[in-house]
């Protein structure tokens, strides 16, 4: 059971933070890494409730892993399973991909269909329907997909709109073997970049990764390594716009500038003054910020793991800002929670119309991963106490939070304890 997180508002970030690894690039990197026999060390893994939950999947398939401290040593021997049952997959989305992975180290896999979400329908009929279209057959039985592949797979993925999850898929699926595949529209995240580069690192070649077409051809066996797993770009514009939000001043270490380029440019045309090295970033917030209109795209476009928390920063700001969400339309669970304390926001046609203006504490309670850090940042703005049910969505997604906060003067805590007491 997840405590409450209870956040006295109204004062101004101010300090230094170092990013977390990115949870979205380790997740499919762990599944990486049953392609090969051979040990694995990950360096820089964030510690967080999605990282334990694929490891128990990886574990029941046949992975020895153990920590050491953020490094993460992984060896699949061998696969002592093909089946990746539905108590195990229903938790995370992302376990899907271990499908394409199954089929390029044994031939086959049999994987659940992985759970639903609250901010709207996610399939998975773009994946099915990639790795057909290379020769795989891929049967679903209640709500189970078996696939198997009698050939090496070869071929061009055409998707119809640049899927994460999907194009992670293929460069699992397309690793090992004869395979000659090619990806178009594919999508272009940092994350599927960085999964590109470890694959490499393993021995498969890669050409393409970050642009929209990808070239994979699999290599006979794989081999070991050790890698480093990028900055998590969702954290780092978490805090930058927890920042702005209290009118502060924040560095991040750890972080790349060039990730977060849509919603740094967004900050810089709100007013505040950004300044960028190769791997940190500063804002300097200024105290009359402007608002603006925001539409969540595919990358490079502006973050949907973003649009929650841009929407709680944009309700701090005086003046009318528009927000849409092209990836996930509907994703908008933060809505009625935020209206909770004291933002005017009002949705017509998948249109978020946020009149900005000052935020009270309330309860609220999170209902997805990026909702919890939308709330987070209102209530960090907020005059008085918010108290945030639901964090086990939040935890999913940021480590040690509330510690963090802390470092650079926020007033967060678990539960109702009483401020006095927990004064640092
Ligand atoms: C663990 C992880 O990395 N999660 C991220 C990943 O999710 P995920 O990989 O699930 O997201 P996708 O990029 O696949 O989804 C993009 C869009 O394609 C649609 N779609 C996708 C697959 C499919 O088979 N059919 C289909 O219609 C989705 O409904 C959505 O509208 O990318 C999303 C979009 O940046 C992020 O919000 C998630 O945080
Ligand atoms: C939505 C997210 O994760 P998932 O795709 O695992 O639900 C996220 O990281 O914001």
């Amino acid at each position: 059971m997840q405590q409450p997180l209870v956040i006295q508002g109204g004062t101004p970030l101010n300090g230094e933070l170092r990013v977390n690894p990115a949870k979205n690039a380790a997740l499919p990197i762990l599944v990486a890494s049953l392609l090969t026999p051979h040990p694995v060390t990950l360096r820089e893994v964030p510690r967080l409730r999605d990282i334990e939950v694929l490891l128990d999947l990886l574990a029941h398939l046949g992975t020895r892993y153990a920590w050491e401290g953020r490094t993460l040593h992984l060896h699949t021997p061998e696969i002592v399973t093909t089946d990746a049952p539905y108590e195990l997959v229903s938790k995370m989305r992302a376990s899907f991909i271990v499908l394409g992975a199954l089929l390029a180290r044994t031939g086959e896999g049999r994987v659940s269909m992985p759970g639903g979400c609250a901010f709207g329908p996610r399939p998975v009929d773009l994946h099915v329907k990639a790795l057909r279209t290379l020769g795989a057959e891929v049967v679903e039985e209640n709500g189970t997909f078996t696939a198997t592949r009698t050939r090496p797979l070869a071929g061009r993925v055409i998707f119809d709109v640049p899927t994460v999850g999907g194009t992670e898929q293929v460069l699992l699926a397309a690793a090992l073997g004869d395979t000659d595949v090619t990806i178009v529209n594919a999508a272009q995240e940092p994350e599927i970049e960085d999964l590109a580069r470890f694959l490499e690192m393993l021995g498969v070649t890669i050409e393409g990764a970050g642009t929209s077409v990808i070239h994979v051809r699999g290599a006979r066996a794989l081999r070991g390594g050790v890698y480093n797993v990028i900055p998590d770009r969702i954290e780092a514009g978490t805090f930058l716009l927890a920042a702005a939000a209290t009118r502060g001043r924040l560095t991040l270490t750890h972080a790349y500038p060039h990730h977060l380029d849509a919603l740094l440019a967004k900050l810089a045309e709100s007013g505040h003054r950004i300044e960028a090295g190769r791997d940190w970033v500063r804002l300097e917030a200024t105290p009359n910020p402007r608002p603006f209109n925001i539409e969540a795209r595919e990358y490079p476009g502006f973050p949907t793991d973003l649009q929650p928390p841009v929407t709680a920063y944009l309700a701090t700001v005086e003046g009318v800002s528009l927000v849409t969400d092209r990836v996930y339309p509907d994703r908008f669970t933060h809505v009625g929670e935020l209206a909770r304390m004291g933002a005017e926001l009002t949705l017509k046609d998948r249109v978020l119309a946020v009149h900005g203006g000052p935020l009270h504490g309330a309860e609220v309670k999170a209902f997805d991963i990026r909702a919890g850090g939308a709330l987070v940042i209102a209530a960090l703005a907020a005059e008085g106490e918010t108290r945030i049910d639901g964090m086990r969505h939040v935890v999913r997604g940021y480590e040690n939070l509330e510690a963090r906060l802390r470092a650079v003067g926020a007033r967060a805590y678990t539960d109702r304890a009483p401020l006095e007491a927990v004064a640092d």
